[in-house]
């Protein structure tokens, strides 16, 4: 963990004379509220103006004071984080942009930099500096160790000292990027991990099947695939249309995707068994070429075996044509990305993506068995079908950068699964839980 050093007295001056705001106390909003306030900084927060006899009450309790609007963050604090939906940051900067206390600092969470950023140099004044976040995970995981991106576009290094004494009792690990490598980097990663589990969840629903009743979904990788999946559609839709639509290197990644999965469908519905391992191979060996044959594999089918929403025992691990797996592995080839280059500055639900695939491409024999099974066994056509035409279908979604329609096909998965969530995520964090110490014991 790289950090600009402050000394104890600085920290204690600022605690003493800093006021920080957070505007949108949502999810992110308030776990930063708290997790500063309870370190002992002065914080006000606001949510939406029209609801703010309810914010206060429901936040009654807290260290942090509910003010009523974003000028009323904005006039008093030293600074602001803009914690609100990407697709409205404009719209919310330009109303509370110009209250900005004289010579202070703002920010953003937001998951894409580009239209962040613009908001602020277009709307605030040129004495504002401007130093952006993005925690890279969700806000139900432990802050601890995950990465945290902290860019420092227009301030001075003392501000940005200040900044990161604030964010150190997060106890993330801070990842210094400019905006632009941040939206490539979270690009290559973020956007299309989401379009590959978004895609699996409208597959299994458009075959009207819940996978964690069918015994073809047995063993590690099918719980991770469905643990994840649902982990996703259990959130609001919003934080993915934002990140995928706002971000115009992520339009391209997930059109690759999907191009990758109608093309190795294709091979597979031909028969094409030998075009299929050579271009895989390929991928392969561009992917994964650092993997030795006894190399200690970051996940493992058995570990994740108990991780089942099913009711029957579980099972060991079935065959698979595994292509929304494959088609990653292929995309990552045609896009020049190697994802380990990107781990520093990786979300969880990445990571988990990545072990996965590198569980099915460097285990002896699996990836040979997962060839077969595609182009012999056709009990997954049907799967594969849906799957494909899923992936496109999100593909021009986010390439036309279509909120609404995100939004209804989200949501209509969405309840399909609803009555699965509460489960799904016990299971999903105790996984998670799993995963991320494996990878902790792997790094020490
Ligand atoms: N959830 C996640 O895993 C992560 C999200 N992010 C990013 O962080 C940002 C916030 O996400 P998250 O907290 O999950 O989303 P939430 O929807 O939970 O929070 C956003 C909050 O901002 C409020 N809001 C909207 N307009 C205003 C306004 N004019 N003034 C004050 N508050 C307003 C919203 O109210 P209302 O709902 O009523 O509109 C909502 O409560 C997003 O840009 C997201 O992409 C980054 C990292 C992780
Ligand atoms: O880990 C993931 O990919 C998540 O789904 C949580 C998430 C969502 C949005 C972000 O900007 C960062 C993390």
């Amino acid at each position: 963990m790289i950090m600009a050093k402050f000394t104890e007295e600085q920290e204690t001056q600022w605690k003493s004379t800093k006021t920080i705001g957070i505007i949108g106390l949502g999810d992110m909003g308030l776990l930063y509220a708290r997790r500063f306030s309870e370190a002992g900084w002065k914080v006000v927060g606001c949510d939406r103006e029209d609801i703010f006899s309810s914010t206060s009450e429901k936040f009654s309790n807290e260290k942090f004071q509910v003010l009523k609007n974003g000028h009323f963050v904005s006039r008093i604090s030293d600074y602001i984080i803009y914690s609100v939906e990407a697709e409205n940051i404009a719209k919310i900067v330009s109303l509370y942009g110009p209250s900005t206390k004289f010579g202070a600092i703002v920010g953003g969470q937001t998951s894409c930099k580009e239209p962040e950023i613009a908001a602020f140099e277009s709307i605030l004044p040129q004495d504002i500096e401007i130093i952006s976040v993005h925690s890279l995970h969700g806000p139900k995981v432990s802050t601890t160790g995950q990465p945290l991106v902290l860019i420092q576009h227009r301030a001075s290094n003392e501000s940005f000292k200040f900044v990161e004494c604030l964010v150190s009792c997060l106890n993330s690990k801070h990842v210094y990027l400019s905006a632009k490598q941040h939206d490539k980097i979270t690009a290559d990663t973020q956007a299309v991990t989401h379009a590959a589990f978004l895609s699996m969840g409208v597959a299994w629903k458009s075959n009207n099947q819940y996978p964690w009743e069918t015994p073809k979904w047995i063993g590690g990788i099918e719980n991770a695939k469905i643990n994840i999946s649902l982990r996703i559609y259990s959130n609001k839709w919003h934080v993915y249309a934002g990140l995928s639509i706002t971000n115009p290197s992520a339009h391209d990644q997930v059109l690759q995707y999907s191009k990758s999965t109608t093309e190795l469908f294709r091979l597979m519905i031909e028969g094409k068994k030998s075009e299929l391992k050579d271009r895989l191979t390929k991928a392969k060996s561009f992917v994964f070429h650092h993997i030795q044959e006894d190399h200690d594999l970051l996940l493992d089918d058995d570990i994740l075996q108990k991780y089942s929403l099913s009711k029957v025992p579980p099972g060991g691990r079935q065959p698979n044509s595994h292509l929304s797996l494959l088609a990653i592995v292929d995309s990552w080839f045609n896009l020049g990305i190697v994802p380990y280059d990107h781990i520093i500055c990786s979300t969880p639900l990445f990571r988990i993506f990545l072990g996965v695939t590198e569980y099915l491409f460097c285990t002896p024999g699996l990836l040979d068995e997962c060839i077969e099974v595609a182009v012999d066994d056709v009990s997954f056509r049907e799967d594969d079908l849906e799957f494909t035409i899923a992936a496109r279908n999100w593909a021009s979604i986010i390439g036309f950068g279509n909120f609404q329609l995100y939004q209804q096909e989200f949501e209509r998965t969405q309840r399909f699964f609803q009555p699965m969530f509460s489960e799904a995520n016990a299971i999903g964090n105790e996984m998670i839980k799993t995963i991320l110490e494996r990878v902790k014991e792997r790094e020490s």
